[in-house]
């Protein structure tokens, strides 16, 4: 399947001689949620904009469903939606005014059905003829989506979605976007909430420094990278581990009625039965135990401490 963002040997030197982007290389399936994750000015914003057309890349070339970004930017521009952080707009006018005026900056024809079908997918439809200043954060942040979403665009890029959103609204616009998505929008966001993309993303490309330094599917990513431990609450605290155990590198907590065998989640789990029949072996009985798996964060973390 051709991809419908097509990025190639994509770099940027702002004028101050400071290079945002290193020659970029990134395919975006159709349909699919690609969350971009990077530290501060990591060149996430950067790489939106150029697609979007809003900011000129050095080097390099950006298909936007089969349309070059520069040379044929009207119909790369008409297949795009962007939800930049910040609404813009004017305080005084309607819902409805302000999203069908979005539609119009891009030359499309007026469409009155297609603004009513927008907006009661994002639950605005009872707002429509109220003024954005009466709005609350939460429904401003949705007329936002509804500004992009006004020229029926295929490809929707969401800067920060829920930047300073609370956890109720966030979870709201997660399930908002995992709806567009089933309408066949491809969703790209950039995001600082590792647990915004653990929890929505199909793949994950990670941006530091202006490199992009991973490009993952999501479950794939935290399969190879993720590590598990199991956690053995002990009935009797032991002074330390037992020889024979050796070969499972356990940790003993400081107190003694603590054991922790980490394994690596690629590696067969044949490994547990075993530890278990060892421990029973040497007489260790556990009265409870726990698994845990390390998030999308610790990964995170990890990777772009390998970068520094
Ligand atoms: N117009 C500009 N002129 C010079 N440097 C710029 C310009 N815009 C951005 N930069 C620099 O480019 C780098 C990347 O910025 P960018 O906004 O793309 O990062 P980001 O990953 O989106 O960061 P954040 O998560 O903080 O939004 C930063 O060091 C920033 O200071």
């Amino acid at each position: 399947m051709t991809p419908i963002i097509s990025i190639s040997g994509l770099s940027k030197t702002y004028a101050s001689g400071f290079q945002a982007l290193k020659h970029i290389n990134l395919e975006i399936q159709r349909g699919e949620i690609f969350a971009l994750l990077g530290p501060n000015g990591a060149g996430k914003t950067t790489l939106i904009s150029i697609i979007c057309g809003l900011v000129n890349p050095t080097e390099g070339t950006v298909l936007a469903d089969g349309h070059n970004i520069i040379t044929d930017y009207r119909a790369a521009r008409s297949k795009i939606g962007l939800v930049p952080q910040e609404l813009t707009n004017d305080a005084f006018e309607t819902v409805w005014n302000t999203v069908s005026f979005s539609r119009g900056l891009f030359g499309k024809r007026a469409h009155p059905a297609h603004i009513e079908k927008v907006l009661k997918d994002l639950s605005l439809w009872s707002k429509k003829d109220n003024r954005l200043m009466t709005l609350s954060g939460g429904m401003k942040r949705r007329v936002l989506i509804a500004k992009a979403l006004s020229h029926e665009p295929q490809i929707l890029f969401l800067d920060e979605p829920t930047a300073g959103v609370d956890v109720e609204l966030r979870k709201e616009m997660w399930a908002m976007v995992r709806s567009l998505r089933a309408t066949g929008v491809t969703v790209i966001l950039t995001t600082h909430y590792i647990e915004e993309a653990e929890e929505m993303a199909d793949r994950v490309g990670v941006i530091n420094n202006g490199e992009l330094i991973l490009v993952e599917e999501k479950t794939e990513l935290m399969r190879k990278l993720g590590k598990k431990q199991l956690i053995l609450q002990l009935q009797n605290a032991l002074p330390n581990v037992p020889e024979a155990l050796a070969a499972y590198a356990l940790e003993l907590s400081a107190d003694g009625d603590q054991l922790t065998y980490t394994y690596d989640t690629r590696r067969e789990h044949s490994s547990i039965p075993a530890l278990l029949r060892d421990l029973h072996d040497n007489s260790i009985v556990f009265k409870d135990l726990q698994t845990t798996q390390s998030s999308l964060e610790d990964i995170f973390v990890k990777l772009l401490k390998e970068q520094s």
